[in-house]
């Protein structure tokens, strides 16, 4: 039998794995983690992530062929398959801070898996890795390898969270990247043939191990382009009058650009788009590319701006001051159907309305009060470290409360902001919101949910990112 194990029980290594064990029945899949509390979480009913559908693949394959253990040197050294998907953080400090990716995580499992194996492995990176990675990777393996061959591969991750268990179930491709040799190449088609238990051959591509992970780097560069670019042209339609669902859908419908991805937004968030491309930014500088570099970084300028113009546009509507005001947040999740809040836009603009001294309520259908609060008293990037190596936040922010109900986060709310699409945002009865909200009643739509028409009907200030602007708003422009 083939013996899988995955170092990283995280967003990534929990539901491919589970995904693997589902579709490959004869093959034992162990997924090992330095955290106990996620283990444990993965063995009980509430699993540590929530992703639509995973609780069914997970409690199907558990205790079968599927195992989550914090005998992490246990299972390295039995596996054949050795997949690493743990944390890659933007470094805060030394050379390279506020961009390089930090692998002290990546360099201690290569060392862990070097000491303990006894038998020739293929040696996965599955974490987002710098380009040439694989080379650092494959010294430390060979330096301490006794004898023992490992080959490494490059297979990136492409799923998006909230649908990781249909991306993985159907993904657009598959990535190999191995070395050109023929023990590569058998390393390359030993990993194919996992995942051509599901994913058609002709899906599956391979490649050298740069270009495989260059690639990762490159499609979340280009993903997050998409939206600062209809990010930017929003801020111009909100100037001359232009709507930019009706850009961006004429602009999708060339077959050249597509329809997908085009959605104005008070801004992207997640756990990768801004750390791989400060990454891919970091490498370009190295390689005596700073034109390129100042490319690619515009475009978290421009991520970065649309957050703060949100927040501008916010105040100065309300007579340039929010302080003492109750601002209802609706959606702290960095998108909809995740509980997950990494790089979420929510947090830059609740730490803008708070600087201006805002009273917020705000309500998340996947996100807890202790989150939020972590969120928003934890340092730029000190979020992307195991759970138990996170620093601990001082004190809970006095401004802020947390309730389980949009309809308790608005009453006696001066503004209403939406930063998630959650769906159930769709269909509020805003008719009892305004009417147990202070006046004039503000709604400051940041993913462009809401019926904008209807909620003037009603009698709201409404603001939409990149519509036509109400009067009022005209009246009071931000600056960013
Ligand atoms: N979240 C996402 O949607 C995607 C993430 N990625 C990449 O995958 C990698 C992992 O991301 P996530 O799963 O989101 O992170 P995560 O933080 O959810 O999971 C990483 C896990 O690795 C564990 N870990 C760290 N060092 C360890 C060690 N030495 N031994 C055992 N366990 C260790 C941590 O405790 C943590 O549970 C990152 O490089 C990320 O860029 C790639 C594609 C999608
Ligand atoms: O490397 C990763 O971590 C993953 O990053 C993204 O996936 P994810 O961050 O989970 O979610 P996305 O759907 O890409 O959304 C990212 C952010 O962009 C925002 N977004 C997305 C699309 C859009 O049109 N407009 C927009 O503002 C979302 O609301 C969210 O805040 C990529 O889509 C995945 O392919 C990739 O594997």
């Amino acid at each position: 039998m083939v013996k899988i194990c995955c170092i990283g029980a995280g967003y990534v290594g929990g539901p491919t794995m589970a995904v693997i064990a589902l579709k490959c029945p004869e093959i034992e899949v162990a997924v090992v983690d330095i955290s106990v509390s996620r283990i444990t979480a993965w063995n009980s009913d509430a699993l540590p992530i929530y992703e639509p559908g995973l609780d069914e693949v997970v409690k199907k394959c558990r205790g079968k062929n599927l195992f989550f253990s914090t005998d992490v040197e246990k299972h390295v050294s039995e596996a054949d398959i050795v997949f690493v998907s743990v944390n890659t953080p933007t470094k805060t400090q030394g050379l390279g801070a506020g961009k390089a990716a930090d692998l002290t995580y990546w360099e201690s499992a290569a060392r862990m898996i070097a000491d303990v194996s006894k038998s020739n492995k293929i040696v996965v990176e599955k974490s987002t890795v710098p380009v040439k990675t694989a080379e650092a990777i494959e010294k430390i393996l060979t330096h301490n390898s006794k004898g023992i061959d490992f080959q490494i591969l490059s297979n990136p991750e492409f799923l998006a969270e909230g649908t990781a268990i249909q991306d993985l179930f159907n993904p657009d491709r598959v990535l190999i990247g191995g070395r050109e040799t023929p023990a590569g190449q058998k390393a390359i088609a030993a990993l194919r043939d996992v995942y051509a238990h599901w994913v058609p051959v002709d899906r599956i591509i391979c490649s050298n191990l740069w270009s495989a992970e260059l690639s990762k780097l490159a499609a979340n560069a280009f993903l997050a382009q998409r939206i600062s670019s209809v990010n930017a042209m929003s801020a111009l339609c909100e100037a001359t009058g232009a709507d930019v669902s009706q850009v961006a859908h004429a602009v999708g419908k060339d077959t050249r650009i597509g329809p997908k991805f085009l959605n104005a937004s008070v801004g992207f968030g997640g756990s990768c788009f801004q750390k791989d491309i400060l990454n891919l930014v970091y490498i370009c500088e190295c390689n005596g590319l700073p034109e390129v570099a100042n490319y690619w970084k515009q475009v978290i300028k421009i991520n970065d701006y649309q957050k703060t113009r949100f927040v501008n546009r916010i105040v100065s509507s309300m007579f340039n001051t929010v302080s003492g005001k109750k601002i209802a947040i609706l959606g702290f999740a960095f998108k909809k159907d995740t509980g997950d809040t990494r790089e979420t836009p929510a947090i830059d603009v609740c730490k803008g309305l708070l600087g201006d001294k805002a009273l917020l309520s705000i309500y998340d259908p996947q996100v807890n009060e202790e989150q939020i609060q972590r969120d928003l008293a934890m340092k730029k990037f000190d979020w992307d470290h195991p759970v138990h190596l996170q620093p601990m936040s001082p004190t809970s922010i006095k401004q802020v409360n947390v309730v389980w109900d949009a309809y308790a986060a608005t009453k006696d709310a001066h503004g209403v902001c939406i930063l998630t699409e959650w769906d159930e945002f769709k269909t509020l009865d805003y008719q009892r919101i305004y009417d147990n909200m202070q006046k004039p009643a503000f709604i400051f739509d940041g993913r462009n949910v809401v019926d904008e028409a209807k909620l003037r009907a009603i009698g709201f200030i409404v603001y939409s990112i990149g519509k036509p602007l109400d009067q009022w708003l005209k009246d009071m422009p931000a600056v960013a």
